[in-house]
């Protein structure tokens, strides 16, 4: 469903993204994790298209995306969120989850009203994800969790085929990680194809059907949980410690 071919991300003499390539099947959810600047979040942002990459190419359904402005990849079905929430200010989570969608880019931004199919379609994602009581609470006063079921819910807003989802366990507690980890896998079986960047690797080991390791800007390994526990250029390229120990 996804490709990504030969991408490269340069920063002056930083090679971020460095040559490379990987598939997402339709349906899976696929792992994208690596050591600290292995360059995942710059891949992600290059195949969103909130950075440009220096070369390669990004292919969604055959159709290539890698020169689509954002929020027209998001009308042909890829949706992603932040490691940081992007909570904008003085706005109630449900005026967030509409504001947010990036289905219009910054047109949507500026409409004085959000219309009764909008409000209708935010609230039944927040009820989905189990935060419609906060609809209308300050979107800054939320915990971590809370704000990373916000974004989802303004991902969905688009009709996504494919998330792209950076570091959804970040600063979350255990309980509240258990609840999203819950909404990934019944999204996942009602269809929609996700990639996730996570330092979990518990999460991770649970969630995944396949696993893309980087190192340096590339792919050092591809497979399943139980093949990239035991790969042997991935437990060097964390140090020689367990998956585990390095999440
Ligand atoms: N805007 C930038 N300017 C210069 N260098 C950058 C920029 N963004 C990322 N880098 C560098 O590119 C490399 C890859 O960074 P990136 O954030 O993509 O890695 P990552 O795998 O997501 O890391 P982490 O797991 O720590 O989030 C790092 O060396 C980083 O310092």
């Amino acid at each position: 469903m996804l490709q990504v071919k030969e991408l490269c991300k340069y920063f002056g003499g930083i090679k971020a993204v460095d040559g490379c390539s990987f598939n997402v099947e339709r349906g899976t959810i696929t792992a994208l994790i690596g050591p600290n600047g292995a360059g995942k979040t710059t891949a992600f942002n290059c195949i969103s298209r909130t950075a440009q990459p220096t070369s390669g190419e990004v292919w969604l359904d055959g159709e290539r995306i890698d020169q689509l402005r954002p929020h027209k990849i998001t009308r042909r079905g890829l949706s992603r969120t932040f490691q940081i929430s992007r909570n904008l200010a003085d706005m109630t989570v449900l005026e967030n989850v509409i504001c947010q969608s990036q289905i219009g880019g910054w047109r949507d931004l500026l409409k004085p009203a959000m219309s009764p199919e909008e409000i209708d379609k935010a609230m039944h994602l927040l009820d989905f994800l189990g935060i419609s009581r906060i609809a209308h609470e300050d979107g800054s006063n939320l915990s971590y969790g809370q704000k990373k079921l916000m974004d989802l819910a303004a991902l969905l807003m688009s009709d996504p085929k494919i998330i792209l989802l950076d570091e959804p366990a970040g600063g979350v507690n255990p309980t509240l990680l258990e609840e999203i980890v819950g909404h990934i896998r019944k999204l996942n079986e009602q269809g929609m194809t996700i990639l996730i960047v996570e330092h979990n690797m518990n999460l991770i080991m649970r969630l995944s059907h396949r696993i893309v390791v980087m190192a340096q800007g590339r792919v050092i390994a591809e497979g399943t949980p139980a093949e990239i526990r035991e790969n042997p250029a991935v437990l060097d390229a964390y140090l020689g410690g367990t998956l585990e120990d390095a999440a």
